[in-house]
């Protein structure tokens, strides 16, 4: 008889899912995924199977649109329902911030829970919904195992210097450091890499993590050495709503102005980015689509901090091997792929326009001195693995 372990990666209004099938041998497999989208206004439930095809939908009122334990309890009553004789061995979880003492995926326990209600301050985008998701499935099914899958663990082991702020030494001792994020989605980069392209080796990667958060991560030898990401996820490159690296004196500024933390929190956090600049939208594709100037400037200023961020890294590095796309805009928006290729041709870039334009695996040029690629992430089959790891031991 086989497994199956759930795995969730819960935001502030969504909450996506995968099923995924151990027989034992190799990766799971997904069998179906899913998202409840509009939680906390008009839920909707949709589904799909392995080929993509529509399995469910289902929307809740308002009155119920809050309650996230009654949410969950449907979800998993439908799984339970479709599981063909596996058992449900577990619940794994993307949780944002790991802290300091975290650099693997750990079994949750109350007191754990406790320890991830401290980051909360850390992550105030993420950590509280993915926590919200593990005590609705506690109370929904107390006897279910859950695995936090920590989206900085991977980064832990970089070098200290990678990981450490110039400000006095009690301060980073007591935590304020640099952490990183989307370590999930960089650990399957650093796992698939040499599937795709075996002749890199133990190289020096550049990762552009380019969706609705954004950062960068430089990979020597499948490890993180370097992200863009810092204390939280809102350091380095601009995203859709969040500043990116900032000058702290425009902090200091702010505050002297009267800003108090809340309100700098949500400025920086939730109308900054993309959305700040532009003054139009949060998305790519609206603003690769608009002729208005200020969006074609936050397009721009993406990119240029793209570009710029990679020469960091690759310094951080001692030069680089490969770059790799991934994620919403990395994996689809050849026009952002081909403008920061344009401002690495010092690095030896070159893009092909017809490969670039196909999302193909790699948009380099046979001549490009360094090659280039378009990885689609799978965060939701690393916490799989993970789970099942931590789990059975495989
Ligand atoms: N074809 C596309 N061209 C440009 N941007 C795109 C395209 N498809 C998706 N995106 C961008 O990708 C973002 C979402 O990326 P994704 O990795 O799914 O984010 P998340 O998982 O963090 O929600 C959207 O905000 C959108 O701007
Ligand atoms: C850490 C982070 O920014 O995650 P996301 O891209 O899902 O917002
Ligand atoms: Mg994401």
């Amino acid at each position: 008889m086989s497994n199956a372990i759930l795995v969730i990666n819960a935001g502030s209004s969504s909450l996506k899912f995968s099923v995924f099938r151990d027989h034992g041998d190799g990766d799971p497999v997904v069998t179906v995924n899913g998202q409840i989208s509009g939680i906390g206004t008009q839920p909707v439930f949709e589904a799909k199977d392995a080929q993509r095809r529509p399995l469910a939908d289902k929307s809740w009122g308002a009155g119920e649109a809050g309650d996230r334990t009654a949410l969950l309890s449907y979800l998993l009553d439908w799984i339970e329902e479709r599981l063909e004789g596996a058992t449900l061995i577990a619940a794994g979880h993307r949780v944002v911030h790991g802290g300091v003492s975290h650099a693997a995926p750990v079994l949750l326990t109350p007191a754990l829970m406790d320890e991830l209600d401290a980051l909360v301050p850390l992550a105030p985008l993420h950590q509280p919904h993915n926590l919200a998701a593990i005590r609705a499935l506690a109370e929904a099914h107390p006897e279910l195992p859950q695995v936090a899958c920590f989206d900085t663990a991977f980064h832990r082991n970089q070098p200290w210097q990678a990981q450490t702020f110039a400000i006095p030494r009690e301060l980073t001792e007591e935590g304020v450091r640099r952490y990183g994020f989307h370590g999930l989605s960089y650990e399957y980069i650093a796992r698939r890499l040499p599937e795709i392209a075996p002749e890199l080796g133990d190289s020096r990667v550049v990762v552009a993590h380019l969706g609705s958060g954004a950062s960068m991560c430089a990979i020597h030898g499948g490890r993180s050495v370097d992200s863009t990401m810092g204390f939280t996820a809102l350091d380095g490159l601009p995203m859709g709503t969040r500043c990116g690296t900032i000058d702290p004196g425009v902090l200091i500024y702010l505050m002297r102005k009267g800003m108090d933390a809340g309100a700098i929190e949500k400025m920086l956090y939730n109308k900054s980015g993309l959305l700040g600049v532009s003054g139009i939208s949060n998305d790519m594709r609206t603003l690769l689509d608009s002729s208005d100037p200020h969006a074609q400037e936050a397009v721009e200023l993406f990119c240029f901090r793209i570009a710029k961020e990679t020469g960091a890294l690759t310094a951080s590095m001692g030069g680089v091997d490969a770059l790799v796309f991934t994620a919403g805009i990395g994996e689809r928006s050849a026009p952002v792929r081909t403008r920061v290729g344009d401002k690495l041709a010092w690095l030896g870039v070159e893009i092909d326009a017809a490969a670039n334009l196909a999302n193909a695996t790699k948009i380099s040029t046979p001549g490009s001195r360094l090659p280039v690629y378009v990885i689609p992430t799978d965060e939701e089959r690393m916490i799989a693995l993970h789970t099942r790891r931590v789990l059975t031991g495989r």
